[in-house]
């Protein structure tokens, strides 16, 4: 069973305010706002990773506080916006340093596939470009706790995982992360790319300057006003394809 989220009244000095929700148990949502409105703060939160200086969150009905750090390791995948590196050590190194008892194939096909690794993995790790870097840290995100991904039991909080990755690896990975949902996993990301995260998740949280302005599924919460609302500029809905895209207005 995936992880149920729950966020009750969570604030964070000068960071986040008052913030509620209750995420589904299985599924993707992406929580969209301005640099500096507290997605990475909330992120770390949901993730448990940074406790909050009120209020409370809940996995499977259990305070998170009372969960020894064990236990949250066992079924959570977290990536920060940038894994920087001292160290001259190959994308292989790096790769194996984190994921100790993945198994004998340090990269599953499964994850090949999508992110296209195996190429990169002798090259020194800080001379791959920024792209590149991102395909290994992400690989690496997963299989931190493959098993657990496949399995469907994990809570995935991945912050802007497309950030550098280009368009075909972008449309790619998106596509995984519906996948990776299907298993059972709940996936929770940032992204500044309305259009993408919403072509992926099915369910949002909007944030303004640490406050959630709404949470909710995608098609309820996410309108040209409540985007307006959020990025103080103006867009239009275009209907395209079998959904649409926001466009921002000039
Ligand atoms: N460790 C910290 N201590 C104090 N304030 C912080 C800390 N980290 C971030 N902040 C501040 O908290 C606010 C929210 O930051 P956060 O990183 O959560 O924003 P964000 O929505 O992820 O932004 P971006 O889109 O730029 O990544 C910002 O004003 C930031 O300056």
């Amino acid at each position: 069973m995936s992880v149920v989220v729950e966020v009750v009244s969570v604030s964070v000095a000068q960071r986040l305010q008052e913030v509620s929700l209750a995420l589904p148990g299985a599924g993707v949502s992406c929580v969209l706002g301005q640099n500096g409105a507290g997605k990475t703060t909330l992120l770390e939160c949901v993730a448990g990773l940074l406790a909050p200086d009120k209020g409370t969150i809940y996995w499977q009905s259990v305070d998170l506080e009372s969960v020894p750090l064990t236990e949250q390791a066992a079924v959570r995948c977290y990536q920060t916006q940038g894994d920087s590196m001292q160290f001259e050590l190959t994308a292989r190194e790096f790769l194996s340093f984190y994921t100790q008892g993945a198994g004998s194939d340090l990269i599953p096909d499964e994850l090949e596939t999508v992110l296209e690794v195996a190429v990169l993995l002798d090259k020194p790790f800080v001379r791959l470009s920024g792209g590149e870097q991102q395909r290994v840290t992400l690989a690496r995100t997963l299989l931190q706790n493959w098993a657990g991904v496949l399995a469907g039991k994990c809570l995935i909080v991945l912050d802007e995982p497309l950030k550098g990755l280009d368009i075909r690896h972008q449309r790619i990975f998106l596509q995984f992360l519906r996948t990776l949902a299907g298993y059972g996993n709940q996936v929770m990301f940032s992204c500044h790319d309305i259009n993408a995260a919403l072509s992926c998740a099915d369910f949002a949280c909007l944030l303004k300057q640490g406050k959630l302005l709404a949470a909710g599924p995608c098609m309820e919460v996410v309108t040209t006003e409540s985007l307006q609302q959020v990025f103080d500029c103006e867009f239009e809905f275009v209907p395209a394809l079998n959904c649409g895209i926001y466009l921002q207005k000039p």
